[in-house]
């Protein structure tokens, strides 16, 4: 096998998470939000001291202009374009069931794939990040569609935006329902989308998926996973594994 470095990008709504994959090993995630920087510096903070990479692929939530400043620097730094993935109709074993595939958000489409590569049952993706969303995919590999709601963070904001309860943060609760006004909004966030999930996998069963696998990732998936009644797995970094096994078959098709 070829000694190749390849850079591995995942920019959700909040973070840019990047990894290098050297023989087909991750190297550990950095995170860096994105939010009050210019993708120019923001690209020389994350990739001025690293080797030229080989390959460096990109999977992009946050839009054009964030993914052009990244790229531009790239090119001015390494003369080097990055590969820019979108969801599609199929591959790895997994067929989008948008209407549109490449409506898809490719983070979700990735965490399929990285899914499909380890599991033959059905299967319940729950992407705990800026967003929460829940996919369903059935033994055969088919996406049978998913949904969007606000992660915690954009709930307790839009709660905040129109009314005057106060922001606090690190709060903890303790009850479902609770005795002071931040523990309220919390718990409701936690329980809204706990419940959620609780309700896909009862539709699942219902729509004859069978009872599916399931699996969380993201950074809030802790705090909603603890409120589930039923089993689950945290499997962290699922979009970064999707993009690496998305390299990996570039890479032997070489
Ligand atoms: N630096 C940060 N500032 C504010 N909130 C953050 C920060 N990092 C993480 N969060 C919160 O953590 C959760 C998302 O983290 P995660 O790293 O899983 O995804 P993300 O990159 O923020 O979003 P996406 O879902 O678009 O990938 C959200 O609730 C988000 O608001
Ligand atoms: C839903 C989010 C914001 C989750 O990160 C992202 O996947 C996205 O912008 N998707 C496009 C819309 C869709 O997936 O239907
Ligand atoms: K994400």
């Amino acid at each position: 096998m070829r000694d190749e470095t390849v850079l591995l990008i995942d920019i959700g709504n909040t973070n840019l998470k990047w990894s290098l994959m050297k023989n087909g090993h991750i190297a550990p995630i950095s995170s860096q939000s994105h939010k009050t920087i210019s993708p120019e510096a923001l690209a020389q903070s994350c990739w001025g001291t690293i080797e030229t990479p080989d390959r460096t692929y990109m999977a992009n939530v946050a839009g054009e202009v964030l993914g052009e400043g990244l790229s531009k620097w790239m090119w001015a730094t390494w003369t080097q374009s990055p590969t820019i993935l979108l969801a599609m109709h199929k591959k790895l074993g997994v067929t989008n069931g948008y209407r549109d595939p490449a409506q898809l958000g490719v983070d979700r489409w990735l965490t399929l794939l990285a899914v499909r590569a380890n599991e033959v049952g059905p299967v319940c993706i729950v992407d705990c990040g800026t967003a929460l969303t829940i996919d369903l995919m059935t033994d055969e590999g088919i996406h049978h569609g998913g949904m969007i709601l606000p992660g915690l963070n954009l709930m307790r904001d839009s709660l905040l935006r129109d009314t005057k309860i106060p922001r606090v943060a690190g709060v903890e609760i303790e009850s479902m329902f609770a005795h002071d006004t931040a523990a309220a909004v919390a718990s409701a966030a936690l329980h809204a989308s706990a419940a959620l999930i609780e309700r896909a996998m009862l539709e699942a069963q219902s729509n004859h998926i069978g009872t599916p696998k399931l699996i969380l990732t993201g950074s809030d998936a802790g705090a909603i996973a603890s409120l589930l009644r039923m089993p689950y797995e945290i499997d962290s970094g699922l979009v970064m594994k999707g993009l690496a096994l998305f390299a990996a078959s570039e890479g032997q098709a070489e």
